[in-house]
């Protein structure tokens, strides 16, 4: 025999009412179960606030009006005109009581806690009618059982205390001289020696369902509510937290103990105690199996099994040289708290015994505060002690799971991930059970650092980078392209999920929480997007505060640059194709490989320097190994390299220029490549990145062109004056080709000191032999002396660069 019990949310319309009478339909063959309800959704939260309203004589008869017509909207869709009035007619007496008792409360200005709960009780008793009538028309023994009458209590009224053996005894009784019933039993509500109601706290109806099915042995106690069972984590903070399929009675305690809503611990005690299982079902999704709490879990591959957290928290801390080595101390403490009922959520000790920390929640802080002053009142005149302060705006985040008792190298786990998220931990507690560690934190990490924790854990599920795009150019487009055409690979081979949740351009910008969808981004941004605005961009992105955050630099714009700092220090990597930031000035460049460094994040920029040819990372594995860069020669500007190598024939300079920026190769502005500025931007990147600590001024560029074209005001201009000297270009292609030479623009590094020249080489020369947009480098180093390592390729062009970028984004989420 099973009890099934239904939430709030259950009972809370008329979908979940036929749904409910669907799974009791189910049961046909099986042993008749017994079903328990709560109050319909919200209505208990209601009935509290009129009567909070009556006592400050203010208004409630409005929402009364509107539960009654709750109640009654349900009765009219789901039974049949001439079944109704009878049911009417009893929920219109008890709402008429209702209003009588408010109405003392409002002339007395008075509220007890007796008569909260009789208030309160309405709310079980209204639903119960109600369910009980309608379950009528398809189960003719359902009977609306009171189920006050029959759990004994105590006279402690909102949390009372039950009489375990009286309360069994009547319920056995009654369940069987009623054999024959389908019952309906209000949860929630008992009654004291004389017969008041009295309630059972919070969580009050999954505890009448396990004070049940402890008295009748059930096989089972189902838990019916809206969610798949006992999650990963709260799911309104976590996207992917998943349903568990089993627990242990501990875990259970430990994950609902910090707020995992779905249970309340104390109400599994009864049933713990019979080794009855609970099972947590979905009324809206009723073929998921569900959670099974129970004795004899399989040991599962999970290391922990789920992460809870309270949302709100205040801490305390004691400390003082009066503290150390004195026995008892910590015992007048806290038995000062529980006598008077200040609830601590944890506790640590530093070893050097002159401080605690402990933790409860922010409405008994200032009464904890004021008991430490009074029974400390010596020790703290006398200044052994501190005087205590309360520091609130903080949340706790647990990892629960009895695995961790046999598995090293958890809480390390736990500590790196909210490390690198640069998430402050204030206080850290584990029980000696091992069942759970504890941190406390900013609240406003807590949603960031709960999904940090689920990504670090749960390895095996999608690990999610969250990536804030500026640049909708050239690169920009084309990496959307690319993650989008490679997502679903990402998610099936690498368990990483993508995700792209803010772009901008220079006229707007668009960030959506819940991801932007890559086949519609410029619809998006066109329609929803926001005018564009740099500063507010990132402190959009900052306040979503989320894990495993990216932001990627796809412009040509000095303007993200300044940013960068700010955005590495907030703990969020940065992938830039962007060569400004570091070729500018030498300390800004240090600056942000020791923001990265310090704040545990990633700087990647592999296409500052031959797009997505592996030349950066190539000269990081160089020198991290120890070697030394003796000689760098190389050429790195693709644009001038592709116009070198299809200058010929009949065609003239200028439409060879157009014809390297229609293929996406050249800057946003050419003339930046001609100049030889590009160039000099990745020599002078390569020369830091080999060591050498040097600045613009010490590159030293032989320009290529005549004075005119360097001096053009603009795009058009240039251009123009590139024809104009077209005679130059000839000249210059015909010397080469007389002498069977090829024209070819090279940087060198070597002993410290960068040039970049203008060269004719022959066949002779290794840089002879390049097609297209090649880039080509040769690093001499103490290893590779006599035959240099080098790297050729494309080194210009949207797909080979945004595909550099790509890679940069994937091992930010790889580390
Ligand atoms: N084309 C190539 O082969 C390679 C290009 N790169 C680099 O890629 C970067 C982008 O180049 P393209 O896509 O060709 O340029 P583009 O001119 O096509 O696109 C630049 C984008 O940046 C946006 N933008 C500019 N300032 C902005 C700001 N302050 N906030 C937000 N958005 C802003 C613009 O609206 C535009 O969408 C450049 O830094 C370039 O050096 C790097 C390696 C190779
Ligand atoms: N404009 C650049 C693109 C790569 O950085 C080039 O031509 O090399
Ligand atoms: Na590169």
């Amino acid at each position: 025999m099973n009890i099934l019990k239904f939430g709030g949310t259950s009972v809370g319309s008329v979908e979940s009412i036929r749904a409910l009478i669907g799974i009791l339909k189910e049961r046909k063959g099986a042993e008749k179960p017994v079903v328990v309800l709560s109050a319909m959704g919200g209505v208990t939260n209601s009935l509290l606030q009129m009567a909070e309203n009556a006592r400050n004589a203010q208004d409630y008869a409005d929402d009364l009006k509107k539960i009654e017509q709750k109640h009654f909207d349900v009765i009219r869709a789901l039974l049949p005109a001439i079944a109704q009035n009878p049911v009417l007619t009893r929920l219109k007496i008890y709402f008429n009581e209702l209003e009588d008792i408010l109405q003392s409360v409002y002339n007395l200005r008075e509220l007890s806690l007796q008569t909260k709960d009789l208030i309160l009780s309405y709310g079980e008793r209204c639903s119960n009618v109600m369910v009980s009538h309608i379950a009528r028309q398809h189960f003719a023994n359902a009977e609306y059982v009171d189920g006050s009458e029959l759990i004994k209590t105590d006279s402690n009224f909102g949390q009372a205390k039950v009489n375990t053996y009286l309360t069994e005894t009547l319920i056995r009784d009654f369940y069987e001289s009623n054999a024959d019933k389908l019952l309906f039993v209000t949860g929630f509500i008992s009654s004291n020696d004389e017969g008041r109601i009295t309630t059972l706290g919070r969580g009050g109806s999954d505890y009448t369902a396990a004070i049940w099915g402890a008295a009748l042995n059930a096989d089972e106690i189902e838990i019916w509510t809206d969610v798949d069972g006992m999650l990963t984590a709260d799911p309104r903070i976590v996207k992917k937290a998943f349903s568990l399929p089993e627990l242990s009675y501990t875990e259970a305690m430990e994950l609902s103990y910090f707020g995992a809503k779905v249970i309340y611990p104390p109400t599994m005690i009864p049933a713990f105690l019979k080794k009855i299982p609970i099972v947590i079902k979905n009324t809206f999704n009723v073929d998921f199996p569900g959670t099974y709490i129970k004795h004899g879990v399989q040991t599962s591959k999970l290391p922990i099994k789920g992460i809870s957290s309270i949302d709100e928290i205040s801490i305390l801390n004691l400390s003082g040289s009066g503290m150390v080595g004195k026995a008892g101390f910590a015992g007048r403490l806290f038995s000062l708290l529980s006598r008077e009922q200040v609830n601590v959520v944890l506790i640590t000790q530093s070893s050097s015994e002159h401080s605690i920390t402990f933790a409860v929640k922010p409405a008994d802080a200032l009464k904890a505060l004021s008991l430490i002053n009074r029974e400390f009142e010596l020790e703290l005149q006398a200044r052994k002690l501190e005087y205590p302060e309360v520091e609130n705006g903080l949340s706790v985040l647990a990892i629960v799971g009895e695995n961790m008792k046999r598995t090293p190298g958890i809480s390390g786990r736990l500590f790196s991930a909210l490390g690198r998220n640069g998430v402050n931990i204030r206080a850290i507690a584990q029980g000696s059970s091992e069942y759970n560690i504890s941190v406390i934190i900013g609240r406003s990490d807590l949603s960031k650092a709960v999904n940090a924790v689920h990504d670090a854990f749960y390895a095996d599920l999608k690990k999610t980078l969250n990536v804030f795009c500026l640049g909708t150019g050239n690169i920009g487009k084309t990496l959307f392209r690319q993650l989008q055409d490679q997502m679903p690979f990402l998610a099936q081979n690498n368990d990483l999920q993508v995700k792209v949740m803010g772009v901008s351009n220079t006229r707007k910008m668009y960030l959506n929480p819940e991801g932007i969808d890559l086949s519609n981004w410029e619809k998006s941004l066109q329609q929803k997007g926001q005018k564009a605005d740099l500063t507010e961009f990132i402190g959009q992105m900052k306040d979503m505060n989320l894990a495993n955050c990216v932001f990627v630099d796809n412009t040509a714009s000095h303007n993200p640059i300044q940013h960068y700092l700010d955005v590495l220090q907030s703990s969020i990597s940065v992938v830039t194709c962007n060569k400004i930031g570091n070729s500018a000035e030498y300390d800004q460049y240090v600056a942000f490989k020791q923001a990265a460094r310090k704040h545990g994040v990633d700087f990647y920029y592999e296409t500052n320097v031959g797009a997505g040819l592996p030349i950066i990372r190539t000269l990081k594995d160089l020198m991290m190994s120890g070697d030394r860069i003796a000689r760098i020669e190389a050429i790195l500007s693709g644009t001038i390299s592709y116009i070198f190598n299809n200058f010929k024939g009949e065609r003239l300079f200028h439409e060879v220029v157009k014809e390297a920026q229609d293929l996406g190769y050249t800057e946003p502005d050419p003339r930046d490549d001609l100049n030889g500025k590009d160039f000099m931007r990745k020599m002078l990147i390569l020369a830091r990145d080999a060591g050498y600590a040097l600045e613009e001024k010490d590159v030293t560029i032989e320009s290529m062109l005549p004075a005119a074209c360097l001096a053009a005001k603009s795009v058009d201009e240039f251009y123009a004056e590139l024809q104009n000297n077209a005679a130059y270009f000839e000249n210059l292609k015909n010397e080469a080709a007389q002498s069977q030479k090829v024209l070819r623009y090279i940087g060198k590094l070597e002993d410290g000191k960068v040039a970049i020249t203008l060269q004719m080489v022959d066949d002779a020369h290794p840089f002879f032999m390049l097609s297209g947009s090649d880039n080509i480098i040769s690093f001499t180093t103490d290893r590779y002396k006599d035959r240099p390592l080098v790297v050729k390729g494309p080194g210009a062009g949207a797909e080979v660069t945004a595909a550099g970028v790509f890679a940069d984004i994937i091992n930010v989420g790889k580390r």
